[in-house]
């Protein structure tokens, strides 16, 4: 039998990244795929649906500027547009895979890495099964790491066919644009695929959400800039309504809402994307004989360890944030721990996100509403983008700063989040801040080009420090600074 330091299931991101850092280490390796290298952060996932978005948001900005001019934008063509994603994921596979040959034929690497096709089980804590259509081969290893991903999450009570109800891994199979669409799951997947398909104008899009507003889990002023521009683009947003049936009669999706005063409505559109959540791939990944603790989040682990002691598990699988940053750091802290010491503490604190929307919503640490379950007084300010001069120059004002900082002298950076033009290249000196566990008097006196976004978060902080160029609370809603204090539960201007 074929012995390993440490054999990785699942070639997405997280295992992607762990296998390359075992190698830095000089470990003798082994990666195991059943489907398509690089997982959901390439094919139906975070690569091919931001392709999408760029897409979507070209034609928006070419839909505009032709009306400029008083004419009128051509019709996408579906196929054209698939076309192009199909040809990012490819492009994307094509490097990860010639990296993979590369590091096979190169005389420094070839004996640390082997890369093998095959759905993989872990038949004991040291022994791995890797079955293919024709043969099955056990290897045997000192560690294993679990890095089988995660996939969309069904509601029994809908009859999903991937034809005319889908989910993410089949909604960008479609063979063309489709007339009308429901989404049901206003989160992160289904807010994206609205925008994207509200963006391509082609489609008339209607969003449920079993929570009262879309991205429940947002602070309320973010929800209402992106309903707003969703609703101008022409997407029905049902709200007060809860979804009680949805069927396929007649090849339409025929659904049925019920709304809090009592009443109900029936709805037929052309396709229907469900997008209420993730599920990880545990099933037939270990047997039995293996005690591998898990929740219905995923499996249960501190630090990326299982609770089998050389058993790890990162990413999607792991029953905490469904991320492809989150999932590489993982991978790479995973290995660090296992065969050496790992640079920095494993902290999820400082993670930044961006939610492909319009506009583009970025956000590190907490929003208000995770202060406030977390029973935190905190000082916030808000900055207006019509009062920063590069969004006035781009012609696109639409959203704000927002910034939490502790309420006491150090006022520690809690979180922050960008709605607007270019959030998420705003954002990262705070992520900067918050991992460096820093105040805000440091970037109030770094010195940022003219004109960019960045001076917003500057003067969010100068705000802060009572020192901002435009006062807080003079100019109505523009730049506001606030405190709120938990045990009141009240919100106080400053
Ligand atoms: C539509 C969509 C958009 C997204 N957009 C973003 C985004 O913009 N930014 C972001 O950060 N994240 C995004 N995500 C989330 C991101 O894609 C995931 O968090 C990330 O892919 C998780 O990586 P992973 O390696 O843990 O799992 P996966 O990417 O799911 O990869 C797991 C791999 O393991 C393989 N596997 C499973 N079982 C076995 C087995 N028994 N043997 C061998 N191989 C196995 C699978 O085939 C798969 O290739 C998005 C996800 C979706 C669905
Ligand atoms: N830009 C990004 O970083 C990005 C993009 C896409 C996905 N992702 C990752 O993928 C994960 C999964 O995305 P997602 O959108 O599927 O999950 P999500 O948790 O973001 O949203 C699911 C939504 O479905 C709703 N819901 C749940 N059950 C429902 C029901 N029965 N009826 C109606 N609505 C229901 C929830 O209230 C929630 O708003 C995200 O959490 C994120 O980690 C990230």
């Amino acid at each position: 039998m074929e012995k390993y330091d440490v054999v990785i299931i699942g070639a997405g991101p997280s295992g992607y990244a762990a296998a390359m850092r075992a190698v830095d280490f000089k470990k003798k390796t082994l990666l195991i795929e059943k489907n398509t290298l690089g997982g959901a952060g390439i094919t139906n996932g975070a690569l091919s649906s931001k392709t999408w978005w760029e897409l979507s948001r070209d034609m928006l900005a070419f839909r505009k500027n032709l009306a400029r001019y008083n004419m009128t934008a051509p019709a996408t063509i579906w196929k054209e547009i698939q076309l192009e994603v199909n040809q990012a994921v490819k492009e994307r596979i094509d490097l990860l895979q010639d990296h993979l040959n590369q590091l096979k034929h190169s005389s420094q690497y070839n004996t640390y890495l082997d890369y093998q096709t095959g759905t993989a089980e872990i038949i004991d804590e040291h022994t791995i099964r890797i079955s293919t259509e024709n043969i099955n081969t056990d290897v045997e290893a000192d560690y294993i790491i679990i890095a089988s991903g995660s996939r969309p999450r069904i509601l029994p009570n809908i009859p999903i066919d991937e034809k005319h109800i889908l989910t993410s891994d089949t909604i960008e199979n479609m063979d063309d644009f489709p007339k009308s669409m429901v989404i049901v799951g206003a989160g992160v997947i289904g807010c994206e695929y609205a925008t994207i398909f509200a963006g391509f104008g082609q489609t008339k899009v209607y969003l449920i959400d079993k929570g009262d507003t879309i991205l429940p889990f947002e602070d309320q002023d973010v929800v209402a800039v992106i309903e707003k521009t969703l609703e101008e683009q022409g997407v029905h947003i049902h709200r007060n309504s809860t979804l009680v049936n949805m069927e396929i009669k007649d090849g339409q999706v025929v659904y049925q809402l019920e709304f809090s005063d009592g009443h109900t409505e029936t709805f037929e559109v052309e396709k229907a994307l469900i997008s209420v959540g993730r599920v990880p791939n545990y099933e037939n990944i270990w047997s039995d004989a293996v005690p591998i603790k898990m929740n219905r989040r995923g499996i249960e682990d501190t630090d990326t360890n299982t609770s089998v002691k050389n058993i790890y598990a990162i990413g999607d699988i792991t029953a905490d944030i469904n991320l492809v940053n989150v999932g590489e750091l993982e991978g790479r802290y995973a290995i660090e721990k296992i065969f050496g010491k790992p640079c920095r503490q494993l902290v999820y604190e400082n993670i930044s996100t961006i939610m492909f929307l319009n506009p583009e919503v970025a956000g590190v640490g907490l929003n208000e509403k995770m202060a406030k379950e977390q029973g935190l007084n905190y000082k916030a300010v808000t900055v207006d983008y019509t009062t920063i001069p590069r969004a006035i120059a781009k012609r696109d004002t639409q959203g704000f700063i927002k910034l939490l900082v502790t309420d006491d002298d150090e006022m520690k950076v809690l979180g922050m989040r960008v709605v607007g033009e270019q959030a998420s290249s705003a954002i990262q000196a705070v992520a900067l801040l918050i991992s460096m566990d820093k105040g805000i008097e440091e970037l109030a006196e770094c010195v940022h080009p003219h004109p960019s976004i960045t001076e917003g978060i500057q003067e969010s902080v100068r705000a802060l420090l009572g020192k901002s160029i435009l006062k807080s609370g003079l100019l109505k809603n523009k730049v506001n600074c606030y405190c709120y204090n938990c045990e009141k539960e009240e919100l106080r201007a400053f």
